[in-house]
């Protein structure tokens, strides 16, 4: 099992979700970012368990502890290595689930893959908890890009459950920050209150049904410079794509007009360029900010679908492993009866992370300001 991703920032993540702590190493992170460790906590608690009644009841303090990589609150260019203690597990709920796999969930994958020898315990390393250190990665990468280059990245939740409740949609041109600060206030991470509302109400129906529901969430990222990202198989879809997918329960990602462009005219889905301010700027945004796997210079936008929770309270059909027949399945436990809410900045860490790797790569980051010497202690 390796779980690792980037090519200049390179990210690997570490642990499980009973095991006793979970983290992550962050290699090639520039030297001089700034790392607010206050606006770090304050991401990692949107994304925390047992905050709501939208999300699981394991509460988890989430506070990462940062072992090496910072020094006077700033990046040394040394690799960053950061942990979160697991303090509230109760594996005894999985017992039963190596022998009677969940539908759904990676336990009967696992069991083939390694031989029996996985961590069923909290879904073990296939568990939501590893989101946790991708947002230690994520949270210091959205900083770093809004120092460098003044990019902002933002999602909210666009679509929720069978019913598929909308959200309106971010905006694709330029930021509002209207929309940033709705998003904020409302229940749910939502620019519209009413949509907020009705999604909740949504996931609470679900639940008392022993029930759980999916939905889309959509990611702006503002101030990309044009020019950045490679043909091919390094494009910055490719790149966004490939630490999405790492999201569990993450089945579908789109960019821009996505799979609704399959049924535009060339002449409605193309993006026609015009002279803005001696700039080029497109005049609307289908494209989502890439052509050819590089920036145009427009905002980046994407969309993941995620599946319903998996561990659902309802008897489902499973099969016993040992006795090789077929067999009744009720999981018992805590579990988030819709993922949506707390994967929305976790999408937000997945898209800086591609994103700053994809700018180291094309040596586009701005070289942070050297330290004057009379800042350090020694
Ligand atoms: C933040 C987050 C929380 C999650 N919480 C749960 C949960 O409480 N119960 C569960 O069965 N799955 C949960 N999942 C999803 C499973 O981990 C995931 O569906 C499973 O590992 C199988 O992987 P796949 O859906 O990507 O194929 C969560 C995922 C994320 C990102
Ligand atoms: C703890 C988190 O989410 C967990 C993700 C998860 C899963 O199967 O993905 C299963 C549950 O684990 P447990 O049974 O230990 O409560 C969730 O609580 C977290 O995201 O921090």
């Amino acid at each position: 099992m390796a779980s690792s991703v980037g090519h200049s920032v390179r990210l690997s993540i570490f642990g499980q979700s009973h095991s006793e702590a979970i983290g992550c190493v962050v290699e090639g992170l520039p030297a001089g970012i700034s790392v607010d460790l206050d606006e770090l906590q304050a991401f990692l608690a949107r994304r925390a368990p047992g905050r709501s009644d939208t999300s699981t009841a394991r509460r988890e303090p989430d506070r990462p502890r940062i072992l090496s990589g910072l020094v006077d609150g700033h990046t040394c260019g040394a690799p960053l290595s950061a942990i979160i203690e697991n303090t509230n597990t109760r594996s005894q709920d999985y017992e039963g689930l190596r022998r009677v796999p969940r539908p759904g969930h990676a336990d009967y994958a696992a069991y083939v893959r390694y031989g029996n020898h996985h961590d069923v315990a909290g879904g073990g390393h296939f568990s939501g908890r590893l989101t946790a250190p991708l947002c230690i990665a994520g949270g210091i990468a959205l900083q770093a890009l809004e120092q460098a280059l003044g990019i902002r990245v933002v999602a909210h939740i666009a679509q929720l459950g069978p019913e598929r409740i909308c959200d309106e949609h971010l905006n694709d041109m330029t930021l509002d920050p209207s929309q940033v600060e709705a998003i904020g206030a409302n229940e749910l991470p939502c620019i519209s209150t009413g949509a907020a509302r009705a999604m909740h109400e949504a996931v609470l129906v679900a639940k008392s049904k022993l029930d759980s529901v999916g939905g889309v969430i959509e990611c702006v990222a503002y101030g990309m410079p044009a020019g950045v990202g490679d043909p091919m198989f390094d494009g910055l879809e490719n790149r966004i794509a490939r630490i999405a997918y790492g999201i569990p329960a993450v089945k579908g990602v789109e960019f821009g007009a996505g799979f609704g462009a399959a049924a535009l005219l060339g002449s409605q889905n193309n993006d026609p360029y015009r002279i803005e301010d001696e700039r080029v700027v497109c005049e609307k945004n289908d494209a989502g900010g890439i052509l050819g796997g590089i920036s145009t210079g427009m905002p980046i936008v994407w969309r993941a679908a995620v599946k319903p929770t998996p561990s659902i309270g309802k008897r489902q059909d499973s099969v016993d492993l040992g006795s090789t027949s077929d067999a009744d399945l009720v999981v018992h436990g805590r579990h988030d009866p819709c993922i949506v809410p707390r994967a929305v900045p976790v999408v937000e860490a997945a898209c800086a992370l591609a994103l700053l790797d994809a700018l180291v790569d094309d040596g586009a980051l701005p070289t942070p300001a050297p330290a004057p010497l009379s800042s350090h202690a020694i």
